[in-house]
């Protein structure tokens, strides 16, 4: 390891982007299908692996959806949020704001409770053991209409003390954020946190939907912001944080190649970026990864580094003093390099 990478490795970490669906490794995707009588169209672990090679969002997500297909029971939910937080932690994660999309689930008949009640069981265990701090936030898939989104919310009401916000994924371009404008506002009349998936690859007029329409509070990819100069420069004074990730950009196009991330560009105009890992199991690396190979792509600095891990705790849905300690043992850890 590089002494780059042994410091990313030890950095205290957040990570704001990650769809907990998206992190059903093969090896599980088989075992779950096995333990639960659903026919796979693949027969072998590497058969499944080979399926990943994407050339844009749709040609993931229609391999993601099929994925979850394996996810039945409570213990399911659990045993994939476990898997998660293992890996997490060994990256240095000391908090994580996970998405999950029930409507993935709900559509082929598992119950919202049970998807939810075996996230939290993971969510517990994970603390229990890694001492890992966990929140939910309830992703609407974009592709179905708005009415789907708000059954959602209301099936998600017993559960709404423990879900932290509401966002929103799945297919971008054609369904504008302007779509869901009513649900996000009784999200946000009911105390939830906003985030939204918006200008991965979108136009940055979704960006500026997201901003005026929905009232985001945290932007998830952002990417083509860049392309307008007045919401970059938006983003930046408003102190807008960006849930940047870096391996999705690659397996999913956005960027031809990782050398081309606009990371540091992102910094220089003064957005809060953050690095996430979107859907690892698919996109080849956990959050650890996702720095240590952007890192390598555009030279980024220690500072760079530390500004990122301060970013995702600053941009995080903890409260002020929690936030504060974090940070301070970011600076511990720094100081003591
Ligand atoms: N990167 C992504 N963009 C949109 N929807 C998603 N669902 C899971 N990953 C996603
Ligand atoms: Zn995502």
């Amino acid at each position: 390891m590089s002494d780059l990478d042994t410091f990313i490795a030890g950095l205290p970490k957040a990570e704001l982007h990650l769809h907990i669906e998206g992190s059903l490794e093969p090896e599980m995707m088989v075992a779950l299908a096995a333990r639960n009588g659903v026919a796979l169209p693949y027969a072998s672990v590497e058969e499944v692996r080979a399926a990943y090679a994407f050339s844009n969002l749709q040609d993931f997500l229609d391999i993601y959806y099929a994925g979850a297909a394996v996810l039945l029971t409570r213990e399911d939910f659990r045993d994939l949020a476990v898997a998660y937080f293992d890996r997490a932690a060994a990256d240095g994660v000391v908090h994580a704001e996970i998405f999950f999309d029930p409507q993935t689930h709900t559509d082929r008949g598992v119950a919202f409770a049970t998807v939810t009640e075996g996230l939290l069981d993971g969510m517990a265990a994970a603390e229990a053991k890694h001492g890992i701090t966990a929140k939910l936030i309830l992703c609407f898939l974009r592709h179905l209409d708005e009415e789907a989104a708000f059954a959602t919310l209301r099936e998600a009401e017993p559960w709404l003390d423990r879900i932290a916000g509401v966002g929103l994924d799945s297919s971008e371009v054609g369904h504008p954020p302007e779509k869901f404008a009513r649900v996000f506002a009784a999200a946000r009349a009911k105390g939830l946190k906003l985030v939204a998936h918006a200008g991965e690859e979108g136009p940055p007029e979704y960006v500026v939907q997201a901003l005026d329409v929905l009232g985001i509070d945290r932007l998830d990819h952002g990417n083509r912001s860049l392309e307008d100069p007045a919401l970059t420069a938006r983003l930046a004074s408003s102190g807008m944080t960006l849930t940047v990730c870096p391996l999705s950009n690659l397996k999913l196009c956005v960027v031809d190649d990782l050398a081309d991330h606009p990371i540091d560009a992102m910094l220089r105009s003064g957005l809060r970026a953050t690095i996430n890992s979107d859907d690892p199991a698919y996109f080849g690396g956990y959050v650890g990864e996702n720095y240590r190979a952007v890192a390598a792509a555009r030279g980024l600095s220690r500072d760079d580094l530390v500004t990122l891990a301060r970013n995702s705790f600053t941009g995080s849905f903890l409260d002020a003093a929690s936030i504060a300690a974090h940070l301070a043992a970011i600076d511990a850890y720094v100081a003591s390099r």
